[in-house]
């Protein structure tokens, strides 16, 4: 089935899948081997590339990405394993067919918003002008970002994610694990990874002002 896309769209989806993966590990979002990035390159059947399982993301090689199909199944021989969350990745692509790109990345920062709010079930933000950066330009606008429980059974991960993925808020949390973040092109969910990341950062130190200011 892969042999239906071409040399040229296969090397083109690498080459833009692997800029990100570079970027992010500059950023120092890659801990310990953790994230997982992928990029959609053809529709029906779906088939997309992501990073191969386990590997230390700050390093590129020629087994970064893999080929896999809508069930996360690898479409041509090889002897890497993708990413362990590829159905999360897949179940966000059946669950808006307009995703062209979906990216995971575990920050402290989100790792602690999504445990400060857990109890809630979402974290809400706003008004804040970088709420913009999801692609959301109502004035004074406040985003809810859905939090679902951080489950070993990745089948059911990627359900609890997919249930609560909102296409406007282009990202969800996953308790003490970090954040999936999708868009149209790799540049739309990096731009709103981005965005996610600001947010969080901005409350956390807010949060930490004030309570530093209590009692002065
Ligand atoms: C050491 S990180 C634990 C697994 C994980 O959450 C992750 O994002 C990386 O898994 P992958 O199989 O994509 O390398
Ligand atoms: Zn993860």
């Amino acid at each position: 089935m892969s042999g239906a896309l071409t040399t040229e769209a296969r090397q083109q989806a690498w080459m833009r899948l692997a800029a990100v993966k570079e970027q992010f590990a500059a950023r120092g979002w890659f801990p310990a081997t953790s994230g997982n990035l992928s990029l959609k390159v053809q529709e029906d059947p779906l088939v997309f590339l992501v990073t191969a399982s386990g590997k230390d993301k700050t390093e590129s090689g020629p087994d970064d990405f893999l080929l896999v199909d809508g069930d996360g199944q690898p479409v041509e021989a090889t002897k890497n394993r993708p990413s362990a969350e590829t159905r999360v990745h897949a179940a966000l692509y059946r669950a808006f067919p307009e995703v062209g790109a979906v990216f995971h990345v575990h920050t402290v920062a989100n790792n602690v918003i999504s445990e400060l709010f857990f109890a809630q079930g979402r974290v809400s933000i706003g008004p804040q002008e970088l709420i913009k950066g999801l692609g959301i330009w109502d004035e004074d606008a406040v985003i809810e970002v859905p939090i679902v429980e951080n489950v070993a059974d990745i089948a059911r991960l990627a359900e609890a994610v997919a249930r609560v993925a909102n296409p406007r808020v282009p990202g969800v949390l996953i308790r003490n694990h970090g954040i999936y973040a999708w868009g149209e092109s790799p540049l739309a969910a990096k731009r709103h990874l981005e965005a996610f990341e600001f947010l969080f950062q901005y409350r956390l130190a807010l949060l930490q002002c004030r309570a530093a200011l209590v009692g002065v």
